[in-house]
């Protein structure tokens, strides 16, 4: 208990001594008679735990060893992406900006703080290198939505979906609608995705087949929509099936920039110029708490 609080507190002072943004903790940590003027959000647990590896049924005993210590060794890893995720997360939807954040860690036999330069964070540098042909905030609200639904899914079940931004004449010249367009004939502020009050249908129809095709300045050209791409000569995860190829491959044929949420796993990407410059696992929001100053 004193070793716990000890780390707390350190990474507390530490926290205020670089002007961090916020203090994320994933793990289970109680922080309780300390203060700071900082923010502190509480990561939610990450899915697989290390029990699961302690009930495998590895015959040799060294084996088991060797494999327990490469899960703790993937465990610290998984849950320092979980901070970077967070933090990830949180500046996409406006809380935190690109400074510096704590982590505390917390796994099941050591602690340990972590300190994360937003600056440096994979999702603000595909974001920076979208930028010249996707604005920004099209960007950003294209992110959210597909963070939202990765986390969340609907109806209780997890969905997929992909978001093909940009270049939209060359997209739509390259794909032809699996069903009808859910999109069409409606006016442009009911087809604006950064209008946060076109945010929920647009989840509705994530649940349908094929793709979404916005403009880049953020208007929802149609909604299942098949890529008719080719696949060939494309360098991507072998493990991705038909939604992740044909993303990726238009991003290859064309200008635009693909956002994929995986409905296995709740994994986003983005894909440009046939690369897949991001890849995170989407969690539900932390829960933010603040502390007496
Ligand atoms: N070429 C395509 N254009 C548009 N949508 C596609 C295309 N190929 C597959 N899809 C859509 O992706 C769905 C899932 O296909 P598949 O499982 O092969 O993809 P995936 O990349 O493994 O995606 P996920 O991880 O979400 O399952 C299909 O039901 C279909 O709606």
């Amino acid at each position: 208990m004193v070793i716990k609080k000890t780390i707390v507190k350190t990474a507390l002072d530490l926290a205020e001594k670089l002007e961090a943004e916020a203090i994320i903790v994933s793990g289970d940590i109680e922080i309780k008679d300390l203060t700071t003027s900082l923010p502190v959000y509480f990561a939610h647990r990450r899915p697989k735990s290390i029990i699961d590896y302690l009930v495998s049924t590895s015959s040799e005993q060294q084996e088991r060893g060797k494999e327990i210590a490469d899960k703790i060794t993937q465990e610290v890893a998984g849950n320092t992406k979980n901070v970077e995720n967070v933090a990830a997360i949180e500046h996409l939807l406006g809380e935190l900006e690109r400074g510096v954040v704590v982590g505390i860690v917390e796994t099941r036999d050591s602690s340990s703080i972590i300190v994360h330069d937003l600056s440096e964070s994979p999702l603000i540098k595909a974001m920076r290198e979208c930028e010249e042909r996707v604005s920004p905030e099209v960007m950003r609200a294209v992110l959210t939505i597909a963070f939202d639904i990765a986390a969340t899914g609907r109806e209780g079940s997890q969905i997929g979906t992909a978001f093909i931004i940009g270049d939209v004449d060359e997209v739509m010249s390259r794909s032809h609608q699996m069903i009808l367009n859910p999109y069409a004939g409606h006016s442009k502020p009911n087809r604006d995705i950064l209008n946060k009050q076109n945010w929920e249908s647009i989840k509705e129809f994530s649940q349908l087949d094929g793709v979404f095709v916005v403009s880049e300045d953020g208007v929802i050209e149609a909604a299942g929509k098949y890529l008719d791409v080719d696949a060939k000569d494309l360098v991507i995860n072998k493990g991705l099936g038909g939604r992740h190829v044909s993303a990726a491959a238009i991003t290859r044929d064309t200008v635009a920039i693909a956002i994929t949420v995986s409905e296995s796993g709740g994994i986003v990407r983005v894909y440009k110029d046939g690369k897949e410059t991001l890849c995170i696992e989407s969690t539900k929001r932390a829960f933010k708490q603040m502390l007496p100053e």
